[in-house]
C-alpha cells in the first residue's frame, strides 16, 4: 500500500532517561498508514518502555512523538491510538462481552463490526456471558484482541501480543494485524518470538540495552 502524506505514528529523537541513565533512544521512526513495525532488542533493551512512553503512560525525556501530524497529547491519541500490554485491561468481574461494551462506550466502535462478531473472530463465541476472570490466559489475551478488532483506533501499539497464545492463536494475531494494515492501519509489536506476517515484510525498530 502507498504510504499516505503524513505518518500515523511518528517518534523524532525520542529518549527515555531514568534517573539520568537513558533507557532507550533517540529513537526515530515514521509509520504511514498500511505500515507494521516490529521494535526488537534483547530484555531490558526499554522496549515495553517505548511503548509507555508512546501511550502517554510515561513522559518521554527528550523528543516528540506526532499523531497524523500533530504533536501528541493525551487528547489527541483517546480513541486514535489502542494499546495492548501485558496488563491486558480486562475488568475480571466483568464478562468478556461486558468489557468490549466498556471500551465501545468510551472509544466507539469501527464501522460494520458488533460485540459479539469481534469476540467470534478471536475464536470466543459461546465465551461472551463467561466473567473474564474465568476465561485461561490465552483467552483473556483473545478477549483483549476482539477489543482492537473493535474499536475505531488506527494505530495499535502491541506490546509482546504473542505471549500466552497457541499456534492458532499466534496465526490469529498476525491475520488481525494483516486486516488492520490493509484497512489503513499502523502497529507497532514488540515480540521476542518469531513474527510471520502475511504482507509486506514489517520494518524493524532495533532497540539497544
Ligand atoms: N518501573 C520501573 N522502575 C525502574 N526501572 C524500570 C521500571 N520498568 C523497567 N525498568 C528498567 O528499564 C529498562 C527497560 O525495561 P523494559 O521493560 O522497557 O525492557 P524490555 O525491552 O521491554 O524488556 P523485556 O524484553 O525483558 O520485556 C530495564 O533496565 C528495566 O529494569
Amino acid at each position: 500500500m502507498r504510504p499516505a502524506a503524513s505518518p500515523l505514528l511518528e517518534a523524532r529523537a525520542l529518549s527515555f532517561f531514568r534517573q539520568d541513565e537513558p533507557v532507550f533512544g533517540p529513537v526515530d521512526f515514521a509509520l504511514h498508514g498500511g505500515e507494521i513495525a516490529l521494535v526488537e532488542g534483547d530484555n531490558g533493551s526499554g522496549k515495553t518502555t517505548l511503548m509507555r512512553v508512546l501511550t502517554g503512560m510515561l513522559r518521554a525525556g527528550e523528543g516528540e512523538v506526532l499523531l497524523d501530524g500533530a504533536t501528541f497529547s493525551l487528547d489527541t491519541m483517546a480513541g486514535a491510538v489502542v494499546f495492548l500490554g501485558h496488563q491486558l485491561g480486562l475488568k475480571f468481574d466483568l464478562s468478556a462481552r461486558e468489557n468490549l461494551a466498556v471500551s465501545a462506550g468510551l472509544y466507539g466502535m469501527r464501522d460494520g463490526i458488533t460485540i459479539d462478531t469481534a469476540l467470534a473472530d478471536v475464536g470466543l463465541a459461546g465465551f461472551e456471558d463467561e466473567p473474564a476472570g474465568r476465561l485461561s490466559a490465552g483467552q483473556k489475551k483473545r478477549a483483549a484482541l476482539a477489543r482492537l478488532l473493535l474499536l475505531p483506533a488506527r494505530v495499535w501499539l502491541l506490546d509482546e501480543p504473542y505471549a500466552n497464545l497457541d499456534r492458532e492463536g499466534i496465526a490469529l494475531v498476525n491475520r488481525l494485524l494483516h486486516e488492520h494494515a490493509v484497512r489503513g492501519g499502523a502497529a507497532l509489536v514488540t515480540s521476542h518470538g518469531a513474527v510471520t506476517f502475511a504482507g509486506d515484510e514489517p520494518r524493524r525498530i532495533r532497540l539497544h540495552a
